[in-house]
């Protein structure tokens, strides 16, 4: 009915339809189900939320739950988790209880308050006279609420990623990795000049140590995540991760393996801790402290501590440290590549340095996505490390990678990008905060990722270098020991700074291409490297992601199409039939032409105007590599003296 300038209502001139109401005649609700059963307004909210399994299942495992009672799982879990914050000094865990303190969420979790465990005999402090609240593998949506009440830079963007900051730190700090060297360590890992493991003695891992659980104890909550590494069910690894941040937390949910609600009750005690305290600084007073960052590796207490960074890489990059000495004592390579697998189970490998291209050729539409960033290779074959993704997402665009694209939803982490104040759209193109911003999502957010993400012997071994010289070519097909050559020196060239015009573009050798991460001495991943590929017939393949038609300022980057083209040849087969001719300097075997990319590139010597330049760019790049390469001339690459010789040989000759 309409109603006139005095609100009266009138009836209009040609009625409507009369509205038919229920044939029994009764009296027209405009609502007829039952009223809430509730008293009040907390009772209704009570009602609004369902007790569930406190984890996101990645699929229907199936499994016997534990016979005990699920009061006595949930203290042992509390029992756990208050061990693992212990101070060693004080003898004792804090009181934890599980839940968020403002209460929210405690009402929902399943321990009410007397849940707490050992509460100490003696207060010798005020923190042990309070509860630490344990928010324990929470959700996602959990998660994002942790995050936008209480963490300044949360923000949920126009598509419903998590925009987070990281802090002063935008990147990882590898000069204040410390490794812990014992009697044991010591004769293991590869220590001195070229090695990332900078020492530390115990006693200082301890004091960090301390430091930090007195930091986690003195908050009013933890996030603890139980989860695992590695799809290879006979060598995964159970982590757990104690942090100060829902950012943190939501984090290695998407990168860690997420375990099922039967896997996390039969959980157990974890084979590896990371406590990230990276809010607070180490104290540089401290023997071995160089800055107010330490990010400390003990291997004989299985334990890391962060201290002084909050960026959320270090926790990843850790444990991959940590993958880099247990699985070699395995006999498992562990590898610094993306990996995916064709329809009929082609399987390639891509190794690189940050930024030249695993996650971006990885993820590939036409093909499984096995992993984009760690994996091992056993005797079973390849399984990757991680349960999620950690793309870059600088410049960003739909078009060219648009399952990254898609999977930027719900549930994903956006470090450190720049968005729109008012409709929060993500400005992909924006470098305000950090050119290094990042998006992590769980693997299965790409369509085609293979889960469980594990598949057969690699066919080929890609290794990716972004050379902004332009000198190297597009693509190469390797020997063996060019293939080793190439993945001791690990070679990119990065271009320093884009603000003030043109820089020089300057080379990285980083040793089996992530020579941060590495523990042992480079020739043993090399010589296990060998073995696999001449043992299961891979093919090594070098492809250069960087520049073509002169260096950085005068070139011009390699459209992603046609590294796209090149990368399909090599998994068809097609590239292995073409026609070869070496190159000199690097004897690098180059083909002739490629379906869809044009013959001119193929050659770098074509693209560039100024032939002279070239030829001393390529003679200026080989010295670097030669001059890298030093440092491993005295080594032997595993037991076949005859491969040693050949791979010093096979790099460039002038
Ligand atoms: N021809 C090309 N090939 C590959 N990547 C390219 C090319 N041209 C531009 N790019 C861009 O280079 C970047 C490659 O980054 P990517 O995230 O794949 O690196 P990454 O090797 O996975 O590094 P990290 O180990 O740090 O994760 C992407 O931003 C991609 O869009
Ligand atoms: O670890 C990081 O911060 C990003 C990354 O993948 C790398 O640098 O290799
Ligand atoms: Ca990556
Ligand atoms: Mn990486």
């Amino acid at each position: 009915m309409a109603a006139n300038g005095n609100g009266v209502s009138t009836t209009p001139k040609s009625p409507l339809a009369r509205i038919q109401t229920q044939k029994n005649g009764g009296i027209c609700h405009d609502d007829s189900g039952k009223p809430v059963k509730a008293q009040t307004i907390d009772e209704l909210h009570s009602l609004q939320k369902k007790r569930s399994a406190p984890t996101t299942p990645l699929d229907g495992v199936q499994g016997t739950f534990a016979t005990i009672s699920e009061d006595e799982r949930q203290r042992q879990q509390l029992q756990s988790i208050s061990a693992s914050l212990a101070s060693l000094t004080r003898g004792t865990g804090p009181k934890v209880v599980r839940g968020d303190p403002a209460g929210k969420v405690q009402s929902v979790s399943h321990v009410a308050h007397h849940h707490h465990i050992e509460a100490p005999t003696i207060s010798v402090s005020d923190s042990s006279l309070k509860f630490t609240h344990v928010l324990y593998n929470l959700s996602p949506a959990e998660l994002y609420e942790q995050a936008i009440k209480y963490e300044k830079g949360s923000f949920i963007t126009s598509i419903g990623a998590l925009a987070t900051l990281s802090g002063a730190k935008t990147g990882r700090s590898p000069r204040d990795k410390r490794v812990v060297i014992d009697d044991t360590t010591q004769d293991e890992l590869w220590w001195g000049k070229g090695s990332p493991n900078i020492e530390m003695d115990e006693h200082t891992f301890m004091v960090n140590r301390e430091r930090a659980v007195d930091y986690l104890n003195s908050l009013d909550k933890v996030f603890v995540n139980d989860q695992f590494l590695n799809w290879d069910p006979q060598n995964r690894i159970k982590v757990r991760i104690v942090s100060a941040r829902a950012y943190h937390s939501l984090f290695m949910h998407n990168m860690c393996i997420r375990p099922t609600p039967e896997e996390l009750e039969n959980f157990g005690t974890p084979d590896f801790t990371i406590y990230n305290a990276g809010q607070f600084p180490c104290n540089r007073y401290t023997h071995y402290m160089t800055s107010s960052t330490s990010i400390d590796l003990n291997l004989a207490r299985r334990e890391m501590v962060i201290l002084g960074t909050q960026y959320a890489g270090e926790m990843k990059k850790g444990l991959f440290s940590v993958m880099h000495y247990l699985m070699p004592m395995r006999q498992i390579l562990s590898l610094h590549s993306g990996c995916n697998m064709g329809k009929d189970g082609d399987v390639a490998l891509f190794f690189g340095l940050s930024g030249t291209g695993k996650t971006t050729l990885s993820t590939d539409h036409n093909r499984y996505l096995i992993g984009d960033d760690e994996h091992c290779w056993s005797d079973n074959g390849v399984s990757n490390i991680e349960g999620g993704c950690y793309a870059k997402c600088i410049d960003l665009s739909r078009e060219k990678e648009p399952d990254i694209w898609n999977a930027i939803k719900f549930g994903t982490v956006l470090e450190n990008v720049v968005f729109d104040e008012h409709t929060r759209e993500v400005v992909y193109g924006d470098k305000s905060v950090t050119e290094n911003t990042r998006a992590a999502y769980p693997i299965e957010y790409i369509p085609n990722a293979k889960i469980p993400c594990v598949g057969p012997h690699p066919k080929n071994v890609i290794l990716l270098a972004c050379d902004a010289f332009g000198v190297l070519p597009p693509v190469s097909k390797l020997s063996l020991a060019q293939t080793m050559y190439h993945f001791i020196s690990g070679y990119t060239a990065l271009v320093a700074g884009t603000e003030d015009g043109i820089k020089e573009p300057t080379a990285t050798f980083s040793a089996c291409f992530g020579a941060a991460f590495i523990m042992l001495h480079p020739t043993k991943y090399a010589a296990m490297l060998a073995e696999k590929m001449l043992k299961h017939g891979a093919t090594g393949w070098l492809v250069n992601t960087g520049w073509s038609g002169g260096s950085y300022g005068s070139g011009n980057r390699i459209k992603l199409p046609y590294t796209r083209k090149i990368i399909d040849a090599i998994h068809s087969g097609s590239l292995l039939n073409a026609t070869y001719h070496k190159t000199e300097v690097f004897g690098l075997d180059i083909p002739t032409e490629i379906e869809g990319v044009p013959s001119e590139i193929l050659h770098p010597e074509n693209t560039w105007a100024d032939k002279k330049a070239y030829k001393e760019t390529l003679l200026k790049l080989a010295g670097l590599f030669k001059k890298n390469f030093e440092t491993f001339t005295n080594y032997k690459i595993g037991k076949d003296n005859k491969l040693t010789e050949e791979i010093l040989a096979a790099g460039p000759n002038f």
